[in-house]
């Protein structure tokens, strides 16, 4: 009782005020104070130097059980900073196999990134090495590409109808693996889609906002997730979302190709959720040139009722025969000349 009691006290009052407390109060109180930060330093100590996770690739190779940067392995290029943390190439010290890293503070590091990630195995969900949580950190290693498509619209404007349906038929793809798996990747966009080296293949990577889906498949949580431009709007207001919500999101991404530029941008300022949750599908932002398949592709993956919303295998399906009335992919997947983003139409 005397320790809560001090406690208590301690909380409640400074060192100061408690002047009418006995002498061997104050000591006690002296001596809690000093074993306490004695205790926060030990801690701190044991979590800086802590280092454990578990690794899938065998070019990464653990010291006595640890992977420690530094001294196993060597950050080399930043690739992408963010809100979340960054991502850098990296290369093991004794193997000398490079990959990609994303360093996490510990705080913001969600278990379901790894939960999800690592019960995929697709030929478009990038391969995840392994992950190491190093003192405040988490580390996440992963197969390493030369960019995201993000990086190759900002570079060519916009891109061609048919390599747009080519990427698209491949992101739908992953989701059908991850929606039969009852995952949810809530932040499908270009940014999160790494492209081969040809160009010609795409991987959908960045499972940090990911959910699994109950055995109805909703998921429990209702927090605003994934980038604004992308949110669904059964996401924007805040209620319960399925699988239909990386739909709504991967056609806003096809917009993205399309245009140049992410939905919404052109006609309204942010924040964005409260006009997506309002609004009416931006159909309105279905390019003017593009063909009638192309064009139905996107109606039904950007119907505002979720139930109504095509699902990622049936998209998959209209979206390959857009691609086949096209005459299949003819443009270059590399390189190509920069188009001029699309201005509201
Ligand atoms: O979620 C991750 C877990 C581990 C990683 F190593 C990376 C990511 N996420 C991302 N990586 C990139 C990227 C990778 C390689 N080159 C350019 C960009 C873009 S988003």
């Amino acid at each position: 009782e005397c320790r809560l009691a001090l406690a208590g006290l301690r909380n409640n009052v400074s060192q100061a005020e408690c002047s009418f407390a006995p002498a061997f109060a104050r000591q006690m109180v002296r001596d809690l104070n000093a074993r306490e930060e004695k205790e926060d330093r030990e801690e701190e100590l044991e979590e800086s130097d802590t280092n454990e996770g578990i690794l899938f690739k065998e070019e990464l190779q653990p010291q006595d059980y640890e992977y420690r940067e530094g001294r196993d392995y060597e950050l080399c290029d930043l690739l992408k900073q963010g809100s979340f943390g960054e991502v850098y190439s990296i290369r093991d010290k004794s193997s000398g196999f490079v990959c990609a890293a994303k360093k996490v503070p510990l705080e913001r590091f969600r278990s379901e990134e790894v939960g999800s990630w690592s019960a995929l195995q697709s030929p478009h969900v990038v391969e995840l090495f392994g992950f190491v949580r190093e003192g405040r950190s988490v580390i996440l290693f992963m197969d390493l590409k030369p960019g995201t498509l993000g990086q190759s619209l900002a570079e060519r404007g916009r891109l061609h109808e048919d390599l747009s349906l080519h990427y698209m038929h491949q992101v739908l793809g992953a989701l059908e693996h991850l929606h039969k798996r009852r995952i949810l990747h809530l932040d499908v966009k270009a940014d999160n889609v790494l492209l081969s080296e040809d160009g010609k293949n795409t991987f959908l990577c960045d499972f940090g906002e990911s959910e699994r889906l109950d055995l109805n498949g909703f998921s429990p949580f209702q927090a605003l997730k994934g980038t604004e431009t992308h949110m669904a709007p059964e996401v924007a207001r805040g209620e319960k979302r399925c699988a239909k919500a990386d739909i709504w999101s991967s056609c806003c991404m096809l917009l993205h190709m399309l245009n140049g530029c992410q939905p919404w941008t052109r006609y309204y300022s942010r924040p964005l959720y409260l006009k997506i949750a309002e609004e009416p599908p931006p159909l309105r932002e279905i390019p003017p040139d593009c063909s009638p398949h192309t064009a139905d592709v996107i109606k039904l993956g950007l119907h505002g009722d979720p139930s109504r919303r095509a699902s990622a295998k049936d998209l998959r399906v209209q979206t390959a025969k857009a691609l086949k009335q096209l005459g299949g992919l003819q443009s270059p997947a590399r390189g190509g000349a920069y188009q001029e983003p699309i201005r509201k139409p």
